[in-house]
């Protein structure tokens, strides 16, 4: 909702400069891949060291070793502190395994064939209006993570999402409005991270997850590693025929996978199960002016690349709201990027 105006350069050599680190953005992702594939922040967490340490810890080549840290430090992943030995930034911090708010599933992920395969035909995304994940994983991308080769994966994409919500957990803590509200479903909620989060700041609410069934599992673990299991269920299933009951319905960057259609079939399921007087709290990044630097801009090519879904303004979630039985309420801004979106039954 909020971006600032993009300024034009207009000196060719800058142009150029501009253009070719657009370019070279897939090999950004690359490298930030590998960083987390081979641990290089975990290994960097204690203290500064050298490639030929991180190499004899990680196993890997010392040579090329060093050239990705080289080339992280360039890109301010790592700082450089002298005599060969490299430290963590904050950026790269995030790289971490053991930081609360961890990344690294996220640098897996992306660069993983679940994403990269369909972003090879990406113009032929916008060519025919469609993902391109059915030509290059042989499925949509939920199903291909459904599939039990693909399981190791499906469970580094929950943890994506795990730690996507934590840069918006605090802030949907703090903004939301639970007066009355005692059960809560996290509607494609995967790990569960903001039920639980909301959990922990309410003891008195009981929480639900639907999800696909090799997603479900990951909640309920999670909802045990906190000692929430006494008020925690999981519910296998699939939000396109049915959403559980509760006091209130919370979608966190579920609308966003899918086309208006399939959308609204979630949103009414969700008005079904909430009955007169339910709320739902949607959190979704917000498509600001056209024009301005906005990275929701940046998310919605890759959801029509990648799931086929698309990235909203407000008013296109309005028509979505008003179609489904719902009216939109209070909206606030939760951090990264993203916007809590009460609404209410109608
Ligand atoms: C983009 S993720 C969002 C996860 C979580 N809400 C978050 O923000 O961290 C979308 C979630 O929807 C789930 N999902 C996809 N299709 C579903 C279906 N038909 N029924 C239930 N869940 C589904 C996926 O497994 C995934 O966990």
């Amino acid at each position: 909702m909020t971006g600032t105006t993009v300024t034009q350069a207009t000196d060719p050599a800058a142009d150029a400069a501009s253009l070719l680190n657009l370019i070279a953005g897939g090999a950004m992702t690359q490298i930030v891949h590998a960083v987390a594939a081979l641990n290089i922040a975990d290994h960097l967490a204690g203290e500064p060291r050298t490639a030929k340490e991180v190499a004899a810890r990680e196993g890997s080549n010392e040579r090329t070793t060093f050239r990705l840290m080289r080339a992280a430090a360039s890109l301010g992943l790592l700082s450089y502190e002298g005599e060969g030995r490299f430290g963590l930034t904050g950026m790269g911090g995030l790289l971490r395994s053991d930081t609360p708010v961890s990344l690294r599933p996220m640098a897996l992920v992306q660069a993983a064939p679940s994403h990269w395969q369909p972003w090879g035909l990406f113009p032929e995304a916008v060519r025919k209006g469609e993902s391109q994940a059915g030509k290059a994983l042989g499925a949509d991308i939920f199903d291909y993570y459904a599939r039990p080769e693909n399981a190791e994966m499906a469970r580094i994409f929950s943890e994506a999402m795990g730690g996507m919500s934590a840069m918006v957990t605090q802030g949907v803590v703090a903004g939301a409005d639970l007066e009355g509200v005692s059960t809560v479903v996290d509607v494609g909620g995967a790990d569960g991270h903001l039920v639980l989060a909301l959990m922990e700041a309410r003891p008195e609410l009981r929480g639900q997850v639907l999800d696909l069934p090799h997603a479900v599992e990951g909640a309920v673990e999670e909802a045990a590693r906190r000692g929430l299991s006494d008020r925690f269920s999981g519910a296998a299933g699939d939000f396109f025929a049915e959403v559980p009951t509760a006091d209130l319905h919370v979608l966190k960057t579920v609308l966003h996978d899918w086309d208006d259609d399939r959308a609204l079939r979630i949103l009414r399921n969700c008005r079904a199960a909430a009955g007169e007087g339910g709320r739902a709290l949607v959190v979704e990044m917000v498509l600001a002016e056209v024009g301005t630097s906005d990275f929701a801009t940046i998310s919605d090519m890759a959801m029509l690349c990648v799931t086929g879904g698309v990235e909203r303004d407000l008013d296109e979630f309005d028509a979505l709201f008003a179609a489904a039985g719902w009216s939109r309420g209070r909206t606030y801004p939760v951090g990264g990027g993203h916007f809590g979106m009460e609404l209410r039954a109608v």
